[in-house]
């Protein structure tokens, strides 16, 4: 007998968490095949012609109001469909709302809203809850509907907020129509028990329906294919053919010095000559392992970009040249650069055997969200193709001196000079000259968590990651002195000097956002950070770990990322997303953190894909809050400035395709000017804006994290 196949629409109102329902689809829905639109792709007129081509449409959350026609686009059409056209529909949190509303429901705030948080929900047992036991299930909602008595939609779960909201409707069905909606969010990686085992049940009930109603079904054709595009996933089908690589292999010698610092390496590479360019990513804290510090020649590779152009700048040494776009944007151009430099085979110990090392600002990101304003002084790619390297594993001691130049004379010369180098102690000496330091207007900061708070009570944002930005002008020093400072002020795993110009960065950021590792067997791996405890005296571990780990708050703050990044991860990798490490507390130099690991594992591999994900995750989810468009909208509004490199990414992309990418957070950046004899850094800093924040606390967070920057200015 021929395997059925049944094809779900799934209606996406820009929400982050589409894909995580997606994913729960396909585990639920033996053998489906899920079409994804966005809410305003169509009108319902030019929809309505199609909808015989599929078995349910799934309506699924989002930001706003399902009174808002801008939020809710065709849905609030879905549930008046004429009785020839009717289909199963299953409603999540708006879709639920949505279909209330539709059907005389009044739409309401709720008093304490619920975001990434938990509740018991009880239940009937009945339709979407028939043989269900005990739920306990995530929400994330702002408005909630009260039913109209004697109505056709009847409450099928609920929950009870006691002083909070009271009772508040968590499942509905429709009395005569084949519609079902859960307010609360049945694909969070927190649900328990109302998951798979009610969509299940909405799919044993969809196919009730249909037998007894037999409706007008149509076959896939052609038409359906142009309008609906491929089935999720989709990605790996669309990728075109890798373009073969010319470039020879890498060259490498393995030492052991188990003494040496990045410090020195980066001494001998002439990193003190500030007229260079320079690059070092420096594990200077656990768990960071691999340092890596380029040896930059005079004709190594510059590549800048700023979003809007359509061209990418080429220098070398003191030669530059502009590159036409065309019809590629620079990620096909960066990935096509990659391609044709592929390298096979290195090191197998070590991440990173050549490559390209940099960093994008958070524009590169933003940008394909929505309008970003004007231009910004810093390039948003900035990357240096990296020939020679030497690469420092800290948990073995062992030095890697490599290089990508075939017969390169450099590797012995380096090999003799790195084993020759004393374990020489950091320099002290601080540059000197009073720093002035521009902090934000503290009220202005206030106003805007309450903004913040205002757009997350009326349901447009889940959380709002809200920064500030701060400045340190001083006279001019040597920026490598200055990282030192802030490395020995706050020594971080995913700390590094980028002297890119005319950016000059120096990191000492806590949070990988990104790592891929190298193909065959590719995995994708991102540590969000959400939650943060000053350390001081007194704060323990178990102190920390009541405070974060045991808060509803900062729990609820980490999930919303959590569900965010597996619904990032899912765009790329397909189904295999799995939460590796939910909410463990770990260790920094100022500071407590609540960190989160998520991978994934594509299911056809390509050296390409983790550039693809990369350039589809941009920016980083704990860095905009949920859902991410809106909330980069509503943030733009709310912040001074861009962020321009703060809250970007910086790291590598090696030649055998692997990639790890660091959150530019606890940071510093400047533009290089050799005509002034002051110089002046940014820095920013901010925190996840939640319904449960306390402005002042959350503007002493913000402070607590500047000052691991500031401190090296001071
Ligand atoms: C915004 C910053 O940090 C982000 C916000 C965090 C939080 O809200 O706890 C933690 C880490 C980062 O994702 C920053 O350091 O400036
Ligand atoms: N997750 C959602 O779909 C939220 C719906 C609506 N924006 C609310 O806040 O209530």
């Amino acid at each position: 007998m021929a395997i059925e196949h049944p094809r779900i629409l799934l209606v996406d109102s820009y929400d982050s968490f589409t894909l995580n329902l997606a994913s729960l689809l396909k585990q639920s829905i033996p053998n489906c095949i899920i079409y994804i639109i966005k809410n305003d792709a169509f009108t319902i007129a030019q929809l309505l012609p199609f909808l015989p081509a599929f078995s349910a449409v799934i309506v699924g959350p989002g930001p706003g109001s399902p009174e808002n026609d801008r939020d809710v686009g065709l849905i609030k059409d879905l549930w008046n469909l004429g009785e020839h056209s009717v289909l199963p529909m299953f409603g999540v949190c708006l879709g639920l709302q949505s279909l209330c509303v539709a059907h005389g429901a009044e739409l309401k705030r709720l008093d304490v809203v619920k975001h990434g948080q938990i509740s018991r929900v009880q239940h009937t047992g009945t339709f979407l809850f028939q043989g269900v036991g005990t739920v306990r299930a995530v929400r994330y909602h702002s408005l909630h509907v009260v039913l109209r008595q004697g109505g056709c939609i009847e409450q099928l779960a609920w929950v009870d907020d006691g002083a909070e909201n009271g009772h508040v409707v968590m499942a509905v069905r429709h009395t005569s129509k084949p519609f079902w909606a859960v307010q609360y969010h049945p694909e969070s990686v927190c649900t328990r028990g109302g998951g798979v085992e009610v969509i299940q049940n909405f799919w044993q009930l969809a196919q009730d329906w249909a037998r007894k109603v037999q409706p007008r079904t149509t076959p896939w054709n052609s038409s359906l294919q142009e309008m609906f595009g491929d089935p999720w996933p989709s990605f790996l089908r669309a990728r075109p053919r890798m373009p073969i690589s010319q470039f020879p292999g890498v060259t490498t010698a393995v030492l052991d010095l188990p003494h040496i610092t990045v410090a020195a390496v980066c001494e001998l590479f002439g990193v003190c000559n500030e007229e260079r360019p320079f690059v070092c990513l420096d594990s200077a804290a656990q768990p960071g392992r691999f340092s890596i510090v380029g040896s930059l020649m005079p004709e190594s590779l510059q590549i800048t970009h700023f979003v809007g152009d359509n061209s990418v700048s080429l220098t070398r040494g003191r030669h530059t040249s502009q590159e036409i776009l065309g019809d590629r944007d620079i990620w096909t151009w960066l990935s096509d650069f990659m391609a044709s430099r592929r390298v096979h085979e290195g090191h197998p110990d070590i991440p990173f055997w050549g490559g390209l090392i940099g960093l994008l600002s958070y524009e590169m990101g933003a940008h394909s969200l929505c309008t970003v304003k004007g231009k910004r002084c810093h390039p948003d790619v900035n990357f240096v193709f990296v020939e020679r390297s030497v690469v420092i594993d800290s948990a073995t001691g062992r030095v890697f001196v490599q290089s990508l130049i075939p017969n390169d004379h450099w590797i012995a010369e380096t090999t003799k000079a790195v084993s020759g180098l004393n374990s020489q102690p950091m320099r002290p000496g601080l540059p000197t000259g009073k720093a002035n330091i521009t902090l934000p207007n503290k009220d202005r900061y206030l106003c805007r968590i309450n903004a913040a708070k205002e757009y997350i009570s009326a349901g447009d944002s889940y959380e709002l990651c809200l920064t500030a930005r701060t400045t340190v002008s001083l006279p001019k020093s040597t920026s490598w002195r200055r990282y030192q400072a802030l490395r020995s002020k706050n020594p971080a795993p995913y700390s590094a000097y980028l002297r890119l110009h005319p950016t000059t960065l120096l990191s000492s950021s806590p949070e990988r956002f990104l790592s891929t590792s190298r193909p065959p067997d590719s995995v994708f791996h991102l540590r969000p950070i959400k939650g943060t405890v000053r350390k001081a005296p007194g704060v323990t571990r178990a102190v920390a770990e009541e405070a974060l780990a045991g808060s509803v708050k900062e729990v609820a703050e980490n999930l919303m990322i959590v569900d965010l990044i597996r619904h990032d991860l899912h765009t790329i990798v397909g189904e295999d997303v799995e939460v590796k490490q939910f909410c463990v507390v770990e260790e920094y130099e100022t500071v407590w953190q609540l960190v989160s690991v998520i991978e994934g594992r594509p299911s056809v591999q390509d050296g390409l894909l983790g550039w693809e994900m990369l350039r589809s995750s941009l920016p980083p989810g704990s860095m905009t809050g949920a859902p991410k468009k809106r909330s980069v909208e509503i943030l733009q509004t709310l912040e001074d400035d861009e962020r321009g490199i703060y809250s970007g990414v910086f790291g590598y992309w090696c030649v055998g395709m692997g990639s790890d990418w660091s959150v530019t957070i606890r940071s510093c950046f400047k533009l290089d000017d050799d005509s002034s004899d002051s110089e002046t850094w940014e820095m920013g800093a901010g925190g996840a804006i939640t319904a449960l924040s306390d402005a002042e606390a959350e503007w002493e967070e913000m402070v607590v994290k500047l000052n691991s920057v500031v401190g090296a200015f001071t």
